[in-house]
């Protein structure tokens, strides 16, 4: 029975108000859409047709050609229709190699921007459990994620990678779902930007912690591994099988006690936590994939996610394991269709997600692969909304309401980071007080880009004796007066000391490196401290981190 709905390009041009007459198809239109596109023997059966959307079950003729011929045919089937190659997708039946649902868009409605001021946070006061709304999809829908995992709507918990290259939007995008994030009331935000908060400055005053720099990231994900320990423990001792909005509140049912005898324990709740890593390039490369890799695998069950952006999604920033782990994907333009493999599956991609077609010319364009959005839905393109010079003061709004209204951190996640990051954590600054005081551990710019083993101190064995330093090995070349060399008790001592300092400015994380100036003025040899570092690691005052040649200062001043 053919009917009205039945044609393809008939449907195709009433939603975009062209005359089907005009063109003189009617409803038999299809069969020769098909055939110019080289799919004569396909079959259209059921077509629905929504305001913006023309979705029509496919049948391939059986043995002669399958799905992946359909999802070649894409671009010809735009062509033919006379619209963008993005506003048509394919989704093959699972169940079948030949059969599947072709799904239309033909009106771009994202190509309209929207103001992110004009709508402002989609929850305000809510719970981070609500979806966390960036834009909206192109058929007029909210574009939304959710981090933690809600086991009665099956969806777990997941961390989130962004991607994409410069000028596609991505700080916007960034913007959009920090502004969600920081508007709910049960969620702690710690954040580590190299770009010295270039974007998300109004903000700074609603998150717990912001640090820049490769040191202050170093101390960061010490005290993320600190924290993932403690929450889980916490959570398990309050029978949670996984974080929920309960878990943030005060600790009043007798089903979430930790008391042995049954009655509510009124402990202080544990509020949602995201460790958001910006540029994570560089800091992946700064930590190594492995620090990275454990933190993901575990942070989900302690109620954590990690939110982890990208300008170039490729395997030398960051390993196909580690972004597995990290489970959703919100994807930019990006240059080019390999950059488009990585991020997104290739289901994804075979059911038309194109987002090289946009490189930078699309800012804000998107897909969005996560849990919770029906799998039809990721390979429609979304559109986050812009963040113009308007958007600042409504920013700093949120982030004073934030400041008042939002969550604390716990107990429970406070002491643990401290204990990592000590005086890092304990003396951290937020935007709040003085713009200029964000810990900066180094401000070494070097330091961004490149392995922490010195060079210099590559070769060192750690297992060498002790070298006794040759008189004039430290001192300085030129017009100054040669120092005097400290007995071992003094060097000793002054190691100490500088360890203490380091601590107390939150430099929780040090090598050879940072003892540069330090063997300078004190006529030390830099393969003295590497071995000096060793024996502190022995004696507990130094931990290994997962890099060679860095130690994490224990520390001393915060339990003191
Ligand atoms: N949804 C949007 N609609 C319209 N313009 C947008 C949108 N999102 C971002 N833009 C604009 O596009 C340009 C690039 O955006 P943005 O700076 O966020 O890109 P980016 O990917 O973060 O680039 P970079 O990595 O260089 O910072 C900016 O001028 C920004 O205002």
């Amino acid at each position: 029975m053919a009917g009205p709905g039945l044609a393809l390009s008939w449907n195709v041009r009433m939603i975009l108000r062209h005359n089907p007459d005009a063109a003189g198809e009617g409803t038999s239109g299809d069969k020769g859409l098909l055939e110019k596109v080289g799919l004569a023997k396909a079959s259209i059966g059921r077509t629905e047709v929504g305001p913006n959307r023309v979705t029509a079950k496919l049948g391939l003729e059986a043995g002669e050609q399958t799905n992946d011929d359909v999802t070649k045919t894409l671009p010809r089937i735009a062509s033919a229709l006379d619209l963008p190659p993005t506003a048509v997708r394919y989704m093959p039946d699972p169940e079948s190699a030949r059969r599947g649902e072709l799904v239309i868009v033909p009106r771009d409605m994202l190509a309209d921007t929207v103001r992110w001021e004009e709508s402002g946070p989609s929850h305000p006061g809510g719970s981070i459990t609500e979806p966390l709304t960036i834009g909206v999809y192109d058929d007029g829908s909210p574009l939304e994620l959710w981090l933690p995992g809600d086991k009665e709507a099956g969806r777990n918990a997941t961390h989130l990678l962004i991607a994409g290259m410069t000028g596609s939007g991505k700080g916007d995008g960034a913007l959009n779902l920090m502004t969600e994030i920081l508007s709910r009331t049960d969620v702690v935000l710690w954040l580590s930007d190299p770009k010295g908060f270039q974007d998300f400055r109004p903000l700074l005053p609603a998150i717990d912690w912001a640090v820049e720099g490769g040191t202050a990231t170093e101390v960061m994900v010490e005290a993320v591994k600190a924290t993932i320990t403690a929450r889980t423990e916490w959570l398990g001792r309050h029978s949670y099988r996984q974080w929920e909005a309960a878990a943030a509140q005060r600790q009043t049912d007798p089903k979430h006690s930790c008391r042995k005898d049954g009655t509510a324990c009124g402990c202080p709740g544990l509020p949602f936590h995201i460790a958001w890593f910006e540029e994570a390039g560089v800091s992946l490369g700064l930590l190594g994939d492995d620090a990275f890799n454990s933190i993901a695998n575990l942070a989900r069950s302690a109620g954590m996610a990690l939110v982890v952006s990208l300008q170039r999604p490729s395997h030398d920033q960051i390993s196909t394991t580690t972004r597995d782990a990290l489970g959703a994907r919100l994807c930019f333009g990006v240059p080019n269709a390999t950059a488009a493999g990585f991020m997104l599956p290739d289901s994804v991609v075979d059911a038309g997600a194109a987002p090289e077609r946009w490189s930078n010319r699309r800012p804000g364009y998107c897909y969005l692969v996560t849990p919770g959005i029906p799998e039809e839905r990721y390979s429609s393109p979304g559109r986050t909304r812009w963040f113009t010079d308007t958007a600042t003061s409504l920013m700093e709004t949120v982030a004073q309401w934030a400041v008042r209204n939002g969550a604390q951190v716990d107990p429970v996640t406070e002491k643990a980071a401290a204990s990592v990051a000590g005086t890092a954590y304990t003396q951290r600054t937020t935007g709040d007080e003085d713009e200029n005081t964000h810990l900066q551990a180094d401000g070494d710019e070097d330091e961004m880009t490149g392995s922490l083993v010195d060079p210099e101190d590559e070769g060192i064995d750690p297992e060498e004796e002790l070298p006794d330093s040759e008189p004039g090995d430290d001192a300085p070349m030129f017009g100054q007066e040669t120092g005097h060399k400290p007995s071992p008790a003094e060097a000793r001592q002054l190691f100490a000391e500088a360890l203490e300092e380091f601590e107390s400015e939150g430099r929780m994380v040090v090598g050879p490196k940072d003892f540069t100036d330090w063997c300078d003025r004190n006529n030390l040899s830099r393969s003295w401290v590497s071995l000096r570092l060793k024996e502190a690691a022995l004696e507990g005052r130094l931990e290994a981190t997962n890099q060679t040649g860095r130690w994490r200062i224990v520390p001393a001043l915060a339990a003191a």
